[in-house]
């Protein structure tokens, strides 16, 4: 049976992770669980966890840690047989327990970007709100403006990359991602990496799993729903 893979990403908003998650997936095959756009399809699903995540995303708030890990871990738990890789998801430590309890990481790559980078590339952010497709109007601007390139849709900017919302986003940030941040550096998992541009952190990032998809030896880490 091949090797399984847990990884998770995690960064500020903005810092990348959509990017190269993306990236990620395409290169080393594995499953790209955004907890940003499970959540808005569980909004646009009115699913129970959905409803509940709507009112506090409308308040732009972070989901509280119940209906997060309501939604996310039997998402993760039908995925035993796939390696995946998480993106926004843990945010607070107790997210990052329950996560603990279902399942052992292999590695966390931490993202650590300039606020000022991050003011920028969110000023710039637009997204094509059903599938989670984002561009930046300089780094990867759409084909045609304004639309996505796969639907033709129309593409928005999110209501909480406005410039008004972002930095009591990002402070916000910082404090609840500090113990996240020193739980995996205690467990030796944690990866960081710091820079200004995306495509000079992502030779990195593919170097460090090179090395270790191949040597992660067991078969399904994550406990299983059967
Ligand atoms: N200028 C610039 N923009 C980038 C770079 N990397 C990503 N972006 C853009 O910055 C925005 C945030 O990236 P995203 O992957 O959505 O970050 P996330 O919020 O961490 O998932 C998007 O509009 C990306 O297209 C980069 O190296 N330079
Ligand atoms: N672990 C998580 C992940 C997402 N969310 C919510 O979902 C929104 C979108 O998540 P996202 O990962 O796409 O966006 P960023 O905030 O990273 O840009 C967040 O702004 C939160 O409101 C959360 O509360 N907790």
């Amino acid at each position: 049976m091949s090797k399984l893979f847990r990884a998770v990403i995690m960064g500020p908003p903005g810092s990348g992770k959509g990017t190269i998650s993306e990236r990620i997936a395409h290169s080393f095959g594995l499953k790209h669980i955004s907890s940003g756009d499970f959540v808005r399809e569980n909004i646009a699903a009115n699913t129970e966890a959905g409803v509940l995540a709507k009112a506090y995303m409308k308040k732009r708030l972070l989901v509280p840690d119940h209906v997060m890990t309501r939604l996310l871990l039997p998402r993760l738990e039908e995925m035993t047989k796939y390696s995946w890789l998480l993106d926004g998801f843990p945010r607070t430590l107790a997210q990052a327990d329950a996560l603990n309890s279902i399942c052992d990481l292999d590695v966390v790559i931490n993202l650590n970007i300039p606020l000022e980078t991050l003011k920028e590339r969110l000023r710039h952010r637009w997204t094509h709100p059903s599938s989670g497709r984002v561009y930046n109007m300089y780094f990867n601007p759409p084909r045609i403006q304004g639309l996505d390139d796969i639907t033709g849709e129309p593409l928005i900017q999110q209501e909480d990359d406005r410039p008004e919302a972002l930095v009591a986003r990002l402070r916000h940030y910082k404090d609840i991602a500090k113990p996240v941040i020193d739980l995996y550096k205690a467990k030796s998992i944690l990866y960081t990496f710091s820079d200004t541009e995306t495509d000079r952190i992502w030779p990195n990032i593919s170097t460090l799993l090179s090395t270790k998809i191949p040597i992660v030896q067991s078969d399904a880490r994550c406990a299983s729903t059967h």
